[in-house]
């Protein structure tokens, strides 16, 4: 069931908690290949068997990019505004582990809206490896995590998870299409129920239930 309770003009903007927002078409082509060649480069510093030459060579040369981009770095806490395929606006931290936008060891799993609630594909590599083949059950709760505060926050308001359930069904196998989808269930007060699932090849493979309780807007009356 989709529950509906705050018109999109009506949900809290980050600035108004005093954190910098930069517009997801904003951030800067070269950044987003920086970001795609440092998320391959993590891939291979986890796999590489190279000889120690290479690898002596590779860990100065990237010691010494890494100092180059530390002379410029972004407030913590900064936010990106994605503007979704529905007309939806959708706030999240730029550097979240699961969908920042500039963050390489995301995924990075992308939610889009859907009738019921939220909806995405996602991908997942060696780095998310948890028993041989298969992803992290850290990680499985962390995609489920994001589905639900996003669904959450796209379709009533931000919030913090309280409580997130989550039942292993089967293995998540790696390098194979995941289906993530959300939902929310019910809204009472300031509490917000949601749900999860992830399925691979169409069956389900985790599956979760969340507590969410909407933060207040400094400023308000909750506030
Ligand atoms: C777009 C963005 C997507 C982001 C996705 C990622 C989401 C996250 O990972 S968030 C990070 C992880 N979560 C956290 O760090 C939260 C830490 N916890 C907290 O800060 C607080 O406990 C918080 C904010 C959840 C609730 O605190 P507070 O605002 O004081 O609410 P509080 O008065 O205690 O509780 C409100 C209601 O919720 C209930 N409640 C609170 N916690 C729980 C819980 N764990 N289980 C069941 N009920 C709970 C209370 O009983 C109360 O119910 P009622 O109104 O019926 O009496």
């Amino acid at each position: 069931m989709t529950v509906n309770t705050q018109s999109v003009a009506e949900r809290p903007d980050p600035r108004a908690f005093g954190l910098p927002v930069v517009e997801q078409a904003q951030i800067p082509a070269e950044l987003r290949s920086l970001v795609a060649r440092v998320h391959d480069l993590i891939d291979a510093v986890a796999n590489t068997e190279a000889d120690a030459d290479t690898l002596a060579e590779a860990a100065s040369t990237v010691e010494g990019l890494t100092d180059g981009l530390n002379v410029a770095r972004r407030q913590i806490g900064t936010m990106v505004q994605r503007d979704l395929q529905s007309g939806d606006t959708e706030f999240g931290t730029i550097t979240n582990i699961v969908a920042g936008d500039t963050n390489p060891a995301a995924p990075p799993l992308l939610l889009e809206r859907t009738p019921e609630g939220l909806r995405g594909e996602v991908t997942l590599n060696t780095v998310y490896q948890g028993p041989p083949g298969l992803v992290h059950g850290g990680w499985i709760a962390a995609l489920l995590d994001q589905a639900v505060g996003s669904v959450s926050a796209v379709e009533t308001a931000p919030g913090l998870t309280a409580n997130l359930n989550v039942d292993y069904r089967r293995p998540t196998p790696l390098f194979t299409p995941l289906e993530v989808t959300s939902w929310v269930e019910r809204v009472e007060g300031r509490k917000v129920f949601v749900a999860g699932r992830i399925r691979a090849h169409g069956e389900v493979t985790a599956e979760a239930t969340a507590l969410m309780i909407q933060v207040s807007v400094p400023g308000t009356q909750e506030g």
